[in-house]
């Protein structure tokens, strides 16, 4: 189904329901239709994305209409041939075969999402197609929900409501159940500013260069990966994945830091090797971790990091609020129309 807002609003008053619309279009209102760019929208986005789109006036627009399972890659290949712009989420593969398929009409790709891993920049670059993406809307989603992640890591909330609905809960007991105390600690993040209430004594973080304006707002050091690792009491991840930081939480990493440490991903699995993780959280080498994110996703639920008391898992939700979703959807719904009338996008990544 192909949708416009002018189409859309005749055809209320003549109140088809939405898949009668094709056949219910006056020959004028087709044509008027189709001379609209055409868009595929590879989910069922957030309403807030889909109002914009629909009210635009400006695409024409077909989608998978579903949240619950991605658009199979075959009906993929097959929807977006001749389409002028791409709204996608981060379980569609932006490569060289699906840019092919597309052919040249493609001029604007837009994905909700801020990680851009599952795109090919350099295919996009090779064929002059324009990249929005949606920053900033879900920090403060992802940064709640790592404070959340961090604190039932280290105070070990997994295990203490197992163990009260399983009959663990006996006596109380001295040391039954202690985890690890944000007072006082060295914390290495990026989330600083929510963690700055729990009486932290210092953060450090690191990244390709000091960010001076940002460290400044909450006193942070800016040190180096090895010094991250030998100092943070919890160390944690919000870096994109790229060809640099693939897998650079390694054996490496782990075995510099104290076994008293709490270690938190929320960015993407793939900047961590999981074995060695598994590794690490066996024997002691560090005292938990929480992640939000695995490769591959999701994670089988025979995987062994499922196994470890000590790992905290979630299907990678940080930004699952849904405010945050509406916005993001919002933002790719903008990026993509301002893409296509050649105008600058929202967030644009520079390719
Ligand atoms: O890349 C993103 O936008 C996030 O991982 C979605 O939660």
């Amino acid at each position: 189904m192909w949708c416009s807002r002018t189409a859309l609003h005749r055809l209320q008053r003549i109140a088809v329901t939405p898949l009668n619309i094709t056949g219910g279009l006056t020959s004028n209102m087709q044509r008027e239709m189709s001379t609209l760019p055409r868009v595929y929208v590879t989910r069922q986005i957030p309403p807030e994305g889909l109002k914009i789109l629909r009210e635009s006036g400006q695409v024409q627009f077909q989608l998978w209409d579903s949240d619950d399972i991605p658009v199979p890659r075959q009906e993929l290949l097959e929807k977006v041939k001749g389409v002028d712009g791409l709204l996608c989420v981060l379980t569609e593969k932006i490569d060289a075969e699906l840019l092919e398929a597309a052919g040249p009409n493609l001029k604007v790709l837009s994905t909700m999402s801020v990680g851009f891993d599952h795109l090919s920049l350099e295919e996009l670059k090779k064929r002059g197609i324009r990249v929005g993406y949606t920053p900033d809307v879900l920090t403060d989603a992802v940064a709640e929900l790592t404070v959340a992640l961090l604190l039932t890591t280290s105070r070990r909330l997994i295990e203490a409501t197992h163990e009260a609905k399983t009959g663990g809960w006996g006596t109380w007991r001295t040391l039954w159940l202690c985890g690890y105390e944000l007072a006082n600690s060295t914390v290495g993040v990026a989330i600083a500013e929510r963690l700055a209430p729990f009486k932290v004594k210092k953060f450090i973080y690191t990244d390709v260069a000091p960010r001076p304006e940002l460290a400044s707002i909450i006193n942070a050091e800016y040190v180096s990966l090895d010094e991250l690792a030998k100092q943070s009491d919890f160390l944690t991840v919000c870096c994109a994945l790229t060809p640099e930081t693939k897998e650079i939480c390694n054996k490496d990493l782990f075995s510099k830091m104290k076994n008293t440490s709490i270690f938190i991903n929320t960015s993407r699995g793939g900047v961590v090797n999981q074995e060695d993780l598994y590794e690490a959280l066996s024997t002691g080498q560090i005292a938990g971790a929480g992640l939000d994110v695995t490769v591959p996703e999701p994670l089988p639920t025979n995987h062994p990091l499922f196994t470890l008391k000590n790992c905290v898992i979630l299907p990678h939700i940080a930004s699952a609020s849904y405010s945050t979703r509406n916005a993001m959807s919002a933002l790719a719904a903008n990026n993509l129309l301002l893409g296509l009338r050649g105008e600058p996008m929202i967030k644009e990544l520079k390719l």
